[in-house]
């Protein structure tokens, strides 16, 4: 990593900063809308929103469907900031800037952090419209070093190795489950494990194949690097994958 990629404690803290001078919420939970899921935040209430254009060192999402806007509010008495859009590595951004946010956060005093991403199924049990909830990740670009932890460690946010085991706090998914239950959308919802691939392009049916046999239940370009950060400096960890297509694991299959 060059130093010049590099994001100074200070640049977190100016950012977080300007939020607190233009909104009087003081949000507890932040929550990353993945892609189709952005109009979660048009549910705040009492919302202050803000362009990431507008805001002083937030970096600018490029994708589809990505409304690029911090919306800060109310949420079931819970006081919440949601991104409408999220930035991804195949866009471009370093993984300190995808990550960002997930600081920016910690520094307004956000305690939970929920992940919410589009995702491919392998998993039999996992059909389009299906939810699974995250119980454990592989971050493949960071088992090859492609880590925003990498570079020298900022003390103040966490320490240098940090542990992910239980980095999918397990009190929230049990109360999910829970929830669905007495929603009666439980048979929606299972648990499974999240891979992220650097994208852009999806998979090839070797690569599938491969995700499958290594135990991922579902696929997609996101959401690693933010729950790493964000385990990095204390905050707890809830994810949800809306499984949008299943991904293409015999050559039969294939057009
Ligand atoms: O922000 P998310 O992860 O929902 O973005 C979607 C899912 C994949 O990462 C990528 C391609 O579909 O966009
Ligand atoms: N693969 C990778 N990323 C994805 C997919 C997929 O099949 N679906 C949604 N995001």
């Amino acid at each position: 990593m060059h130093s010049k990629d590099q994001i100074s404690h200070d640049e977190y803290q100016k950012t977080a900063d300007w939020l607190m001078s233009q909104t009087k919420h003081r949000p507890q939970v932040a929550i990353i809308c993945g892609s189709g899921l952005g109009m979660l935040a048009d549910t705040l209430k009492c919302q202050d929103s803000f362009a990431y254009s507008d805001i002083p060192g937030f970096p600018q999402s490029t994708v589809q469907g990505h409304a690029g806007r911090l919306v800060f509010g109310e949420l079931k008495g819970k006081t919440c900031v949601c991104m409408q859009g999220r930035f991804h590595m195949y866009e471009g951004h370093s993984l300190l800037k995808t990550t960002f946010p997930v600081r920016v956060f910690k520094l307004l005093g956000v305690e939970t952090l929920i992940v919410t991403n589009a995702a491919g199924s392998l998993a039999d049990g996992l059909q389009p419209g299906d939810i699974m909830i995250i119980k454990d990740h592989v971050n493949f670009p960071g088992l090859v070093g492609l880590n925003p932890l990498c570079g020298p460690n900022d003390d103040k946010f966490g320490p240098r190795f940090p542990a992910m085991s239980g980095c999918y706090d397990k009190n929230l998914r049990c109360q999910a489950m829970e929830i669905a239950k007495q929603l009666g959308v439980a048979g929606l919802m299972q648990e499974g494990v999240y891979a992220m691939v650097g994208g852009p392009n999806f998979e090839t049916i070797a690569e599938a194949r491969l995700l499958h046999r290594l135990g991922v239940d579902a696929v997609g370009m996101s959401t690693a690097p933010e729950v790493v950060v964000a385990t990095h400096c204390g905050l707890r960890v809830f994810g949800l994958s809306l499984i949008t297509n299943k991904v293409v694991k015999s050559y039969e299959d294939s057009v």
